[in-house]
């Protein structure tokens, strides 16, 4: 049996296979409140046989979001419409996940079909943007930030725990706070953007205050049996990988002390100017592999993993425990069945599809596959 297609279980938690399908933002919300799109959307995902569904990036607050578009969870409004997203990816046999983040300086943006950049300073559709230090982005996203003050910090923590009750009570089984790609958090870890000369920023320590603090904070309201699991950037691609690199374990070390549960290892994305490797498949392999064995916690790792062989590959040579496919996922959702044909699965419709449709595509193949029965 391919090692892709073997269980995993974290806290009291199985998923059926090593396959993720990772946050992927929709912009399709009003108001943070998920429709009949993210219900389809999902529930059309966790049909395709992925172990792991996670829910997009979901904003602790009204200006946590990327977009106007983007979902929130800091209303009941919204966790009552994503309670049966949830119970709708639990009913195909995957385990329901959801992110959590607050999108920082990169926030008030418009939908990346309408500009992928920041909603102009006039235009009644945007709000000021918090930050570490006021220090924009640059690029599409050159936006002033506001400096947080200490009570914004504790605020936006605040809206932190509150989402994670939120997401619990709405029968989410698997939380990730979203500490990569520039947002917030990443962006109180990371020198570029984080200048400040109080307790939360400067050295280590105080970079790291903002992500301890908040991972401390979840995890008490977090239900113990249950991962709970952050996305975060080990690695610019700035020419300092290295340097990052070690930072980033150590942080790793001390969440997971904490009682973060597994890293979903990813790109800082704080500066525009990282040369990120592209063209090779499974670049970030190598590097999940490091922080899992530095900081002795279960990953998970994406970008780019390209075919089944290259997924196999990453969970059978231990460089990491799930693999995160993202867009292969939205040209096809059924693509865990694509991948369990290419592997050898036996019987790769009922590894993977609910019966209505396994049943038909088990029977009645083509010479020289399963006979009809
Ligand atoms: C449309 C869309 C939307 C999002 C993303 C990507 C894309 C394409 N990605 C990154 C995503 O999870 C994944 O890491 C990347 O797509 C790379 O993986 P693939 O090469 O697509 O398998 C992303 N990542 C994240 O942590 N939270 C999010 O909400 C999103 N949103
Ligand atoms: N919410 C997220 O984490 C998002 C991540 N993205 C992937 C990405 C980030 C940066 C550069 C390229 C791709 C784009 C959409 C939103």
């Amino acid at each position: 049996m391919p090692r892709l297609f073997s269980p995993f279980q974290l806290k009291s938690v199985t998923l059926r296979n090593r396959i993720a399908v990772p946050p992927m933002c929709q912009y399709s919300a009003v108001d943070g409140v998920p429709n009949a799109w993210h219900l389809a959307h999902y529930t059309g995902l966790a049909r395709g046989g992925a172990g792991l569904v996670i829910v997009e990036a979901t904003g602790v607050s009204p200006e946590g979001r990327i977009t106007p578009g983007c979902l929130g969870l800091w209303n009941d409004a919204q966790a009552d419409a994503l309670a049966p997203i949830a119970a709708a990816i639990a009913g195909t046999g995957a385990v329901p996940g959801i992110q959590i983040g607050h999108a920082g300086r990169k926030a008030s943006a418009n939908l990346p079909w309408e500009g992928d950049d920041h909603i102009a300073e006039d235009d009644a559709r945007g709000w000021p943007t918090l930050a570490p230090s006021a220090i924009a982005f640059g690029g599409g996203l050159s936006k002033l930030p506001r400096e947080m003050t200490l009570d914004d910090i504790k605020r936006v923590q605040a809206d932190f725990v509150a989402a994670a009750e939120r997401a619990r009570d709405a029968g989410f089984k698997w939380l990730e706070l979203h500490f990569a790609h520039g947002y917030l958090a990443q962006s109180f870890f990371s020198a570029y953007s984080n200048q400040r000369d109080d307790q939360y920023g400067g050295s280590f320590d105080n970079r790291a205050r903002f992500l301890l603090e908040t991972v401390a904070a979840v995890r008490a309201v977090w239900p113990a049996e249950l991962p709970l699991t952050a996305r975060m950037g080990v690695i610019e691609y700035d020419g300092h990988d290295e340097e990052t690199l070690a930072e980033s374990i150590e942080l790793v070390k001390q969440m997971r002390e904490q009682g973060l549960d597994l890293l979903n290892v990813s790109i800082n994305f704080v500066i525009p100017t990282g040369v990120v490797p592209w063209g090779t498949p499974s670049f970030l392999a190598p590097i999940a592999q490091r922080v899992r064995n530095e900081a002795g916690i279960a990953v998970a790792v994406g970008w780019c993993v390209d075919g089944a062989e290259a997924a196999e590959a990453i969970v059978a040579q231990q460089q990491s425990d799930l693999v995160m496919i993202g867009r292969a996922h939205l040209a096809n959702p059924h693509y865990p069945y694509q991948l369990a044909q290419e592997l050898g699965v036996e019987n790769p419709a009922w590894a993977t599809l609910p019966a209505p449709y396994a049943h038909w595509l088990a029977r009645y193949r083509g010479p020289g596959r399963a006979s009809a029965q």
